[in-house]
């Protein structure tokens, strides 16, 4: 393994700094930033041509110099094409090195696509440049850096998962499972205070400790703290947190980072949190008079980039984002980081794009009509010089399967028609929807790949060769130990565990060293043998990682196999004879094979870098263009890629708006963003489709289509089959009737395009315009009169002016404070009496 040099080496100043308007990059680790003049050679592009086929307004965002940049625009006019234009430009023009470029982007596979696309607009001097989610940044700075806060460069990073199993050892440990913690709301809380970068100490001068449930919450939070750096380890939210910190506590190290990134670009920036946002602020600071001259005796050599006044000025900050696509609220994401960027970053230039290039019109009508529902927001409206193109296709099926029936056939039809099968996506708004897609799908031979669903890297034996891996790069991670310490089995039980775990903590020493150590615990000799064995093979696997090895470092594949062959994890799972442990041994194979294929991507990569990629693949990471299969994801996943065809399926109330959303402040807009996400990744067909009954939640429950499929305008949408039943003939109880049918002959799956409840009945498509009353409540005899004052989920406050209409067909004229004139239908609208 290569490990970077730790020593910033400074400007080299045998670089002709005339050649460049910028002054020559600090190199901060020898691998990334080894740039000199021949790796730095823009081909053929001037910077003029970089701004051909771009309108005026993102031309200004290109060309803009200035301190800091903020590009608002709705979806698919152009955003990351801008910023991926801009980075080319400045490099073209040379007046930027490659490494100067720090560029923020929402998944590792859109980071790769942006340097890919940067190439290919001025060629091989995109490398060096950090092109990067915010993770991956941070834990390359962590990684750096690490030992000047007392960790060591090998920690290991907790995924989700991770992070839920020391937690759900910690609360039965605490017993704190009594309070009402379970693992997962555990992490939640967790992870906010973190995102507002709140640590274990300042929660603790706020926390009520009087209130024995909040005394709890902070003794999980302080046991989780203490054993994440107990086992040299940071979770998912520490990487950016600590990085702050890192900065706040060590100015000279942020004033390497300030030095050397001068431009910094931050796609996706509605979905910044607050932690992220103070990491950006710090990275965009000025370097003082009174610092550079400190900064200069250290030999930072900061020569031109101190400006008349003496100082080093910040970053020039560029940000894009669209507050109508914020679909993190939830993971402590701030809509706020968008609109109050002028007042945090003064002189900033505000660019509006309007155009939209993805998609027709239709659709962008139908996302406009939308979006248009949440108040609070200013109106854009995203328009196409495409034309109409065609109409959305509605579909309400009987059953999940009958829903995913219609899509496997339409994908059948696209694809017959010339559009390939990964220009397809299908979104949904669970997980737990997939199953009946997949049914279909596997059953009609439909190439197709689920993204971020089970990911391998989750299956336990997957997760038990990785801990091997883990206990060799950082000896100090207990959990890894104790995940391979009786696995496979040797014999080595829970007491055994305890025991060792005890001596460690009662010597003061690691549970590694407690491991080592075992013949003086006079435990059983099979016993001893199989832990100080074990203890051997994880330390001949360091040997084979240790730089300073006479005989060189090994290539991670070659340390998993001779972890595999040593622990025999493989071997036992053959052994087993149970057909599930052979496909395991077949998967932790594949493994193996990753490792070779990590090795031939980057051959510099060591052991290290292996894990830190393998932690922080993300589930939009997983996409692979070029396979030739339909992608299936949820919505979230989605945000920022682009299809020729897209099918949004369960468009229900209960699942979109999700029925977890509707009681959350909020909850119902930020739903309706992800709604609006989902429809504007349409190039060209746009399908929403839903089914009246669905299995979910343990159960058969009828479904109601969702509120915001009223809100697209009716000619938008054609109806293969309409869910207009509740206005047809028979009204509202021909679909109770349909539903307790399907109750009472469960949803058999397999038998076919709405075979499983027997005859279709024949709803005519004409039904439609009257569209559904999506039953989100019954208020039954509300009883309203104008001048009442009512609450509604999403338009908030207002005063009825009138109240029209007979029994349950009663409409409420209302007033909003900030939405405007709406009518609703008193006895199904969700609204309540003030
Ligand atoms: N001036 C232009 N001429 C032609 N095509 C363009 C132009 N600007 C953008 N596009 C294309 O339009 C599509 C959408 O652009 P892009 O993905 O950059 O939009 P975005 O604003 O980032 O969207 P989102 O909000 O969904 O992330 C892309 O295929 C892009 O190549
Ligand atoms: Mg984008």
């Amino acid at each position: 393994m290569t490990t970077p040099d730790d020593t910033p080496v400074l400007d080299d100043a045998t670089r002709d700094p005339e050649a460049f308007r910028a002054s020559a990059p600090i190199i901060l680790d020898g691998v990334d930033v080894g740039i000199d003049d021949r790796s730095f050679r823009p081909h053929g592009e001037s910077g003029d041509t970089l701004l051909d086929g771009l309108n005026p307004q993102q031309r200004e965002a290109v060309e803009y110099r200035g301190p800091a940049l903020l590009i608002v625009a709705g979806a698919g006019s152009g955003k990351t094409r801008v910023l991926t234009h801009r980075i080319a430009s400045l490099l073209a023009n040379r007046e930027a090195w490659p490494s100067q470029i720090l560029a923020i982007t929402f998944t590792n596979k859109a980071a790769a696509e942006m340097r890919e696309r940067v190439e290919a607009l001025v060629g091989e001097s995109a490398q060096g440049m950090w092109i990067s989610t915010f993770h991956s940044a941070c834990v390359r700075i962590l990684r750096r850096e690490a030992e000047n806060f007392g960790y060591n460069r090998n920690f290991t990073i907790y995924d989700a998962g991770d992070s839920k199993a020391l937690l759900k050892r910690i609360i039965k440990e605490l017993e704190a499972d009594t309070f009402g913690f379970t693992p997962g709301s555990a992490a939640a809380r967790i992870s906010k205070l973190k995102n507002e970068l709140s640590d274990v100490d300042s929660f603790a001068r706020t926390a009520d400790r009087s209130d024995p449930k909040e005394a709890m919450f902070l003794e999980i939070f302080r046991t989780y703290t203490r054993e994440l750096a107990r086992a040299s380890a940071f979770d998912f939210d520490d990487l950016i947190g600590q990085t702050v910190y890192l900065f706040r506590a060590f100015p000279h190290i942020a004033a390497l980072y300030q030095r050397r990134f001068r431009h910094i670009l931050v796609d996706e920036y509605q979905d910044t949190n607050h932690a992220q946002y103070e990491l950006i602020h710090a990275l965009t600071q000025p370097i003082e008079p009174d610092e550079v001259a400190e900064l200069e005796a250290k030999d930072y050599n900061l020569g031109k980039l101190v400006d008349a006044t003496g100082r080093v000025p910040g970053a020039s900050l560029t940000v894009v984002g669209d507050s109508d696509q914020s679909i993190y609220a939830f993971r402590g994401a701030d809509i706020r980081n968008i609109s109050e960027f002028e007042r945090d970053f003064p002189g900033a230039r505000v660019v509006l794009l309007e155009q939209n290039y993805r998609s027709s019109q239709n659709i962008l009508s139908a996302a406009n009509s939308v979006i248009a529902n949440n108040f609070d927001r200013k109106d854009k409206k995203l328009w196409s010089a495409g034309g109409d193109g065609e109409k959305i296709i509605g579909y309400t099926g009987y059953s999940g399967h009958d829903e995913a029936q219609f899509v496997a056939d339409e994908i059948e039809k696209l694809h017959s028609a010339g559009v390939p099968y990964n220009e397809i996506a299908v979104f949904y708004r669970t997980n737990s929807q997939t199953r009946a897609l997949e049914e279909i799908f596997i059953r009609s031979a439909l190439p197709y790949r689920i993204m971020g669903g089970t990911k391998f890297y989750e299956r336990a034996e997957i997760k038990d060769a990785m801990a091997y891996l883990i206990a060799v790069a950082n000896p100090a991670d207990e959990m890894a130990l104790r995940r391979v310490l009786n696995t496979p089995k040797r014999g080595i039980g829970p007491a055994t565990e305890a025991q060792l775990a005890g001596y460690a903590e009662a010597n003061g020493f690691t549970f590694r060293q407690a491991m080592r150590d075992a013949g003086s615990l006079g435990m059983g000799p099979k016993v001893t043998s199989a832990i100080v064995e074990l203890a051997r093979l994880l330390d001949e696997g360091a040997t084979m990682i240790d730089p300073e090895n006479p005989a060189g470092q090994s290539k991670v594949s070659d340390v998993l196999v001779h972890l595999l062959k040593g622990s025999a994890l493989v071997e036992s799972l053959r052994a087993s004879r149970d057909p599930q442990n052979e496909a395991r041994a077949e998967n932790v194979e594949e493994l193996v094979a990753v490792t070779k294929e990590f090795e031939r991507n980057n051959p510099e990569g060591g052991l290290v870098e292996f894990l830190t990629e393998v932690s922080l693949v993300a589930a939009a990471d997983e996409i692979d263009d070029a396979s030739g299969t339909v992608s299936l994801m949820t919505l979230h996943t989605a945000k920022g890629l682009e299809y020729d065809a897209v099918f949004i399926t369960g468009v229900e109330e209960e699942l979109l708006p999700h029925r977890m959303s509707a009681n959350e402040p909020g909850g119902p807009a930020e739903e309706r963003r992800l709604f609006y996400v989902g429809i504007t990744r349409a190039r060209k067909r746009l399908y929403l489709s839903l089914a009246m009954t669905r299995a979910q939640f343990g159960d058969v429950a009828v479904a109601l289509p969702s509120r915001y499929l009223q809100e697209i305008p009716a000619e938008l949408i054609e109806w293969k089959q309409s869910p207009g039943f509740a206005n047809s003939r028979g009204g509202t109880q021909s679909r109770a009737l349909n539903a307790r049918r399907a109750s009472r002959q469960p949803d058999r799956g397999l038998s076919g395009a709405g075979g499983s409840f027997g005859a279709k009945p024949e709803i005519p498509a004409s039904a439609w315009p009257n569209r559904v009353t999506a039953q989100v409540r019954d208020n039954g005899d509300l009883t309203l009169e104008p001048g009442d004052r009512i609450r509604h989920v999403d338009f908030g406050d207002g005063k009825v002016t009138a109240v029209t209409g007979e029994g349950s067909k009663r409409v409420a004229h209302v007033q909003f404070e900030k939405s405007g004139a709406k009518k609703l239908l008193i006895k199904i609208a969700p609204i309540e009496k003030l």
